[in-house]
């Protein structure tokens, strides 16, 4: 069964140039032009005709006058082939046309077509190339198994000016011609059918021949009157297992065109006259085309559309595609001068440059099935992710964490090397001996600085640990190191939570993925092990002073080895840190599965938080700091052993009294309607308590109950966020802490190493000091902060950080503290250096005046660029009426952050200030200011600067 389709491919062609086959690459291409000599007729030898044409060689064919000819017109013609009346079609083939016929198999239109007068040999010719044309297409495709092809066939014949379908004669007598952009002249309505295989494909070329018009004439019995064409189009494609979606195609016309004729030679009348007439006028279009053509850029406009001939091979004359004309000759001297015009015709076709490319199609079919395809692996491959890939990602991951590790071990390793050399030299100026080596001061510079800060400010009121360590000099090691210890162990402690959290989180996930009887005997183990955690958990409490045992003399020792680790354990941070990140991530998947009702309720929940503190209070029962109280709420509303009431009674009795909030009193509401108590149900309370609550769905609203079970899900997750936010909020204490502890213990040793220890009651603040009360220090510290870090030209992203971040909160103390070491060493720094640049601590290049005045301009610039995405248009113009900033002004988003920050004195325009940085940057954003936190950046830098240079305002800029 043929299938017939419009010959109009549902595609897009694609072209690239197409190469000389074993040539150079090239886009043009001039067309091939062979000349065949047939043998004379029977009918000509009858009428001793004589032979007037000679192949003289493979390229060469000559007239030979009579004898009493004169010779007047060119008697050589040069062509790239001529073959004699001996030649074989086969060899025509071969040494003529096969290579251009073969080129639509890579996708590059090729059109063959025979040129001659009448009964010259034309149609005989080209049903032999046709034949073997098919032959070697199919050879190819037999040993091209890689490649799928489709062939497909049309065929036509335009007689008398009408075009006809010759594979469908019922189409009408004349088609019509329509202009496609992309594919050329296109045949409306004419049928293509897909050819099976060769035999398919020659049974239909015998078709077409067989509805082409043919009339007898004086010189041909068999003449055909018209011109036919049969164009094959050959589409292959890579096959299955490929991922191309490009395909070669390509049209092969084989063009038998009617033969030139004289009506005195043919004796043409009536019908016959009239073809002939057609005939000639085509042809002759045919020839103005060719001789124009072959005048190349000088031809001007070329007819085409002179005739339907020329218009439906416009591609082949010129165009894109590999072309080659047979021109055929009659021997007889009769004919000569037919024969010489053809020859004519093919001396100017060989001038005729084409442009043949490669044709691509992305077809939409094939498209689409390739799509369906990638659809369907990504789809499995969601199903039953690939554990080798998975497994990849880890390696990798976990080499990355290596990297780090290793990097932070041989920067902890250079540090205590570096203090072991301090150590050594410091030992040695003591010896008197080597007292005339001057001292080495490189290294502790900066403590020396800030020693020398300590003498003379008054920092850190209220520091019980630094007054501890001041006043007991003697015992202020063992303090550090007990102190450091004690830190250790709350790390340790952070560290079990952050797993235990996860492992929650985990369990919370797997419940949700169980469905409703799975979860439920999760959330009771989960129920159990919160329990558990909440009761191995407590605050840390004070470890005992003075448990620590040692001597004088190991203690120098013994600070190395903490400060050393103190370093190493920046990467423990970082794990921890990582894991919080992870966890935090947990939820946000777990979020991402829960229904999207409740995605909506939690995406709204910052905002709620916002807008009102009331609802704030019903919506989060987890809002307080109190980490027992939200550990009790880790709950579920149902578990396999206990009954939805008691579930909900032992939930009202695990909250705290001002947790005890509207979800709860709904559920218990909700409860009480559609769950009948053990009153009303009159049923024995233990055979009830043992039934899961699951199982009684025939009694309960499964809606309502589902609701529940939505409600503690919710919770649940709202509670393990609360909690690993204040993790993380810990987490940067004790960086802090450390870093404090840090400073502590190198000042101490650089004191110690100088001989100059502290004198405790010059150093350490009067005991009495603790008098004064913490808010009024916080405002006095505060003020000097802010002015220190408009003279140190500070960032003021995080000026507005750390101002929105510490309010005045007790334990806030230690961070001000910090901070004003930071400040007050960097003051005097650049005091000292002024705008030299670079200038260095240790061997390390840092700050001077100048560079952080260009990063600060630089963050400035980078806020003026925000003002546009981060504000309305009517929010920048009231902030620069209120800031006025001229309205019209061509800088105005520049000149209007040049004005924030630059008056440290008046604390209404530093509140102002510190607002609009956090709008425009964005961390004040749903009011989770503790993980900004982090991003105050004080811990010990990767990139090898002193600690103290820790903070950069460029790379917190980046951070962001
Ligand atoms: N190379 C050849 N060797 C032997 N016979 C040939 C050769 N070429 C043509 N003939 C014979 O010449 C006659 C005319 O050939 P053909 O019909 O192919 O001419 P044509 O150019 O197609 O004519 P028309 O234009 O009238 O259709 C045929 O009988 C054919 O068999």
């Amino acid at each position: 069964m043929t299938i017939k389709t419009p010959a109009t491919p549902a595609s897009k062609i694609e072209r690239t140039p197409a190469s000389t086959p074993g040539g150079p690459r090239s886009k043009e291409e001039k067309i091939v032009v062979t000349v065949r000599l047939r043998p004379l007729s029977k009918k000509e030898q009858q009428a001793k005709d004589h032979m007037a044409w000679e192949c003289i060689d493979d390229n060469t064919i000559v007239y030979k006058p009579q004898p009493q000819e004169r010779q007047a017109q060119p008697a050589s013609f040069t062509f790239d082939k001529v073959f004699s009346p001996a030649s074989l079609t086969e060899a025509v083939y071969e040494e003529g046309v096969k290579n251009v016929a073969l080129s639509a198999l890579m996708g590059i239109n090729a059109t063959i077509f025979a040129y001659g007068q009448t009964s010259s040999g034309k149609t005989f010719t080209m049903r032999g190339i046709t034949e073997k044309a098919v032959n070697d297409i199919y050879k190819h495709i037999s040993n091209t198994p890689e490649r799928d092809f489709t062939i497909r066939i049309s065929g036509l014949e335009i007689y008398n000016e009408n075009v006809r379908d010759l594979l469908n004669t019922e189409s009408g007598r004349n088609l019509k011609l329509l202009d496609d952009p992309e594919k050329g002249t296109m045949v409306e309505k004419l049928v293509e059918e897909t050819a099976n295989n060769d035999q398919h494909l020659r049974q239909l070329i015998s078709i077409c021949e067989a509805q082409r018009q043919v009339g007898e004439t004086a010189l041909n019995d068999y003449s055909s009157r018209s011109h036919q064409i049969i164009r094959l189009t050959i589409q292959s494609t890579l096959r299955e297992n490929s991922d191309c979606v490009r395909s070669f195609v390509a049209s092969l016309n084989f063009v038998d065109l009617a033969g030139s004729e004289r009506a005195s030679q043919t004796h043409a009348d009536g019908a016959r006259l009239r073809e002939g007439c057609h005939i000639n006028l085509s042809l002759m279009t045919l020839t103005t085309v060719i001789r124009k053509l072959s005048l190349g850029k000088r031809s001007g406009h070329i007819p085409y559309r002179d005739s339907k001939l020329t218009r439906i091979l416009q591609h082949s004359l010129g165009g894109n595609a590999r072309t080659a004309i047979i021109c055929t000759l009659s021997p007889a001297l009769t004919h000569v001068e037919q024969s010489r015009n053809t020859l004519y015709f093919a001396t100017r076709a060989k001038e005729v440059t084409n442009n043949a490319q490669v044709n691509m199609v992305v077809s939409d079919k094939q498209l689409v099935k390739h799509l369906q395809k990638e659809v369907a692996r990504l789809e499995a491959e969601l199903r039953t992710p690939d554990p080798k890939r998975e497994k990849d990602l880890k390696i990798q991951q976990m080499e990355m964490e290596i990297e780090e590790l290793k990097r932070e071990r041989d920067l902890a390793q250079s540090q205590v090397d570096e203090l072991r050399r301090k150590l050594e030299e410091d030992q040695q100026g003591s010896n008197p001996i080597e007292s005339a080596r001057p001292p080495v001061k490189k290294c502790l510079s900066f403590t020396g600085a800030l020693s020398q800060r300590l003498d003379s400010k008054d920092l850190g009121r209220g520091m019980i640990l630094r007054q501890s360590m001041m006043r007991q000099s003697s015992t202020a090691p063992f303090t550090l190191m007990h102190e450091i210890r004690k830190l250790e162990h709350l790390q340790e402690q952070l560290g079990e939570e952050a797993n235990r959290a996860l492992e929650v989180l985990q369990k919370e996930v797997a419940c949700h993925r169980l469905g409703n009887q799975d979860a439920a005997e999760t959330i009771a183990k989960l129920q159990a092990e919160i329990r558990e955690m909440r009761s191995v958990r407590s605050e840390p409490k004070e470890v005992e002073v003075g448990s620590v045992i040692a001597t004088n003399q190991s203690v120098g020792a013994n600070l190395k080895e903490e400060i050393t680790r103190l370093h190493s354990q920046g990467s423990t941070i970082a794990n921890l840190e990582e894991q919080l990140e992870n966890v935090q991530k947990s939820i946000d998947k777990l979020v991402m599965s829960l229904p999207s009702n409740y995605q909506q309720f939690m995406s709204s929940e910052s905002t709620s938080k916002q807008k009102s503190s009331t609802k704030k209070k019903k919506l989060l029962p987890l809002a307080s700091s109190n980490i027992t109280n939200r550990q009790n709420l880790l709950r579920s509303p149902c578990s396999p052993s206990t009954t939805s009431q008691q579930v909900l009674e032992s939930d009202i009795e695990n909250r705290a009294p001002e947790n005890d909030d509207v979800i709860s009193s709904e559920i218990l509401r909700e409860s009480e309607k559609e769950t009948p108590t053990k009153s009303e149900e009159g049923g024995d309370v233990s055979s009830k308590e043992s039934t899961p609550c699951y199982r009684r769905s025939s009694s309960v609203n499964m809606k309502k109950m589902q609701k529940m079970f939505q409600n503690a899900a919710e919770e649940n997750v709202r509670s393990i966020r609360a909690y690993v936010t204040e993790l993380k909020e810990r987490v940067a204490k004790l960086q802090y802490q450390k870093q404090l502890l840090v400073c502590q213990v190198l000042e101490l040793e650089a004191n110690e190493a100088a001989g100059n220890k502290l004198d405790c009651d010059e150093n350490t603040f009067d005991q009495d000091d603790d008098q004064v009360p913490w808010h009024l220090t916080f405002r006095e510290q505060r003020q000097q902060i802010i002015e220190l870090w408009d003279v140190c030209y500070v960032s003021i992203i995080h000026r507005s950080q750390f101002y929105l971040l510490f309010k005045g909160d007790e334990a806030d103390q230690i961070y001000l503290e910090v901070e004003m070491r930071r400040l007050t060493w960097l003051h005097d720094h650049l005091a000292e250096f002024g705008n030299a640049s670079p200038a260095h601590v240790g061997d390390e290049p840092t700050i001077s005046r100048s560079s952080s005045m260009r990063a600060l301009r630089r963050e400035r610039e980078f806020l003026a660029k925000r003002l546009t995405t981060r504000l309305t248009a009517e929010e920048r113009d009231a902030l620069y009426i209120k800031w006025e900033v001229p309205l019209e002004g061509k800088q105005r988003k520049i000149q209007f952050v040049n004005k924030l920050w630059t008056n440290p004195h008046d604390p209404k325009h530093i509140q102002d200030s510190a607002e609009i940085v956090a709008k425009l940057v964005g961390f004040r954003e749903g009011g989770n200011m503790s993980r900004e936190m982090f991003e105050l950046n004080f811990v010990v830098p990767s990139d090898k600067r002193p600690w103290i240079m820790g903070w950069n305002p460029i790379s917190n800029l980046l951070n962001l």
